[in-house]
């Protein structure tokens, strides 16, 4: 079976072709502007003559959304192209994951619910650096243990630029050394040292409150920045909450 995945950030919606429980192609659009329903065809579309995606050939399109304005417009662009209803998950959709907490934003959902599929048989974290930090975690029987939410790592760095006079855009890339003496290499060391001590703290804090040594697993934007510099991130997937959203949709 074919499906196209489709998860719409903040920052980016990222789409992935699936065949059954692979996905073998992923690509991003920005989410923002936001666009129409017409604007949306099209550059779908594109997307799909670019990576080859044969429309006849697609069985499902599964949508996951945080951006409730867009949900309805990437669900009737798709509807245009696909001649099908895009099937829409969200943390109401059953699987072996209790939600548990009252309000919880899809992507946290599919990311709990890809590690319960995936990581089987250990309580785990999931590390999501996106427009948002998220961490959150379940135990080996699919139940919620809890969730962070800190502010994204790129989004900081924007309102750091935004509200300073002299301190411009940077990469975000580790420094040469802790203590810099040029004000590029001062705020990658803030950034990158800064947040590693706060995914790393996080860590540390959750096994201490679940009294557990948990299987860590970082996915989102900017996560390639950071696993290499911890051994505390046991596995990166940029494409773990896609498989999340997979998992929720494939048999509906
Ligand atoms: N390949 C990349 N390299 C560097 N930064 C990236 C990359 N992809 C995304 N980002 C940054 O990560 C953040 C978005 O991450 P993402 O997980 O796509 O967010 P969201 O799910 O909130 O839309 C943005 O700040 C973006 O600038
Ligand atoms: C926390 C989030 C903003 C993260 O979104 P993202 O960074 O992936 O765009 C999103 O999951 C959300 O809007 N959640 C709703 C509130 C909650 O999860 O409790
Ligand atoms: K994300």
């Amino acid at each position: 079976m074919n499906s196209i995945v489709i998860n719409i950030g903040n920052t980016n919606i990222r789409f992935g072709l699936f065949d059954d429980d692979n996905c073998d192609i992923s690509w991003v659009i920005n989410t923002k502007p936001y666009k129409t329903t017409d604007e949306l065809f099209v550059q779908i579309l594109m997307l799909y003559q670019t990576y080859k995606i044969e429309v006849d050939k697609i069985d499902k399109v599964i949508i996951g959304s945080v951006v409730p304005q867009l949900t309805k417009v990437v669900a009737s662009a798709i509807k245009k192209i696909h001649n099908k209803i895009p099937v829409i998950v969200d943390r109401n959709t059953p699987s072996g994951v209790i939600p548990k907490s009252k309000q919880m934003g899809t992507d946290i959902y599919a990311n709990l619910v890809a590690a319960h599929n995936l990581y089987p048989s250990q309580k785990k974290i999931i590390l999501d650096f996106g427009t948002a930090l998220t961490a959150s975690c379940l135990d080996e029987n699919g139940e919620t243990l809890g969730v962070i939410i800190a502010p994204g790592i790129v989004t900081s760095l924007n309102s750091l630029i935004q509200g300073t006079a002299q301190l411009p855009e940077i990469e975000l890339v580790k420094p040469k050394s802790v203590l810099g003496l040029d004000t590029i290499s001062c705020m990658q060391s803030g950034m990158v040292y800064g947040f590693l001590g706060m995914v790393e703290g996080f860590i540390d804090r959750i096994n201490d409150e679940v009294k557990d040594n948990c299987f860590v697993i970082a996915t989102g934007g900017v996560s390639h920045v950071y696993k290499p510099l911890t051994d505390k991130i046991n596995i990166g997937d940029r494409l773990h909450t896609l498989k999340g959203l997979y998992f929720l949709g494939k048999d509906l």
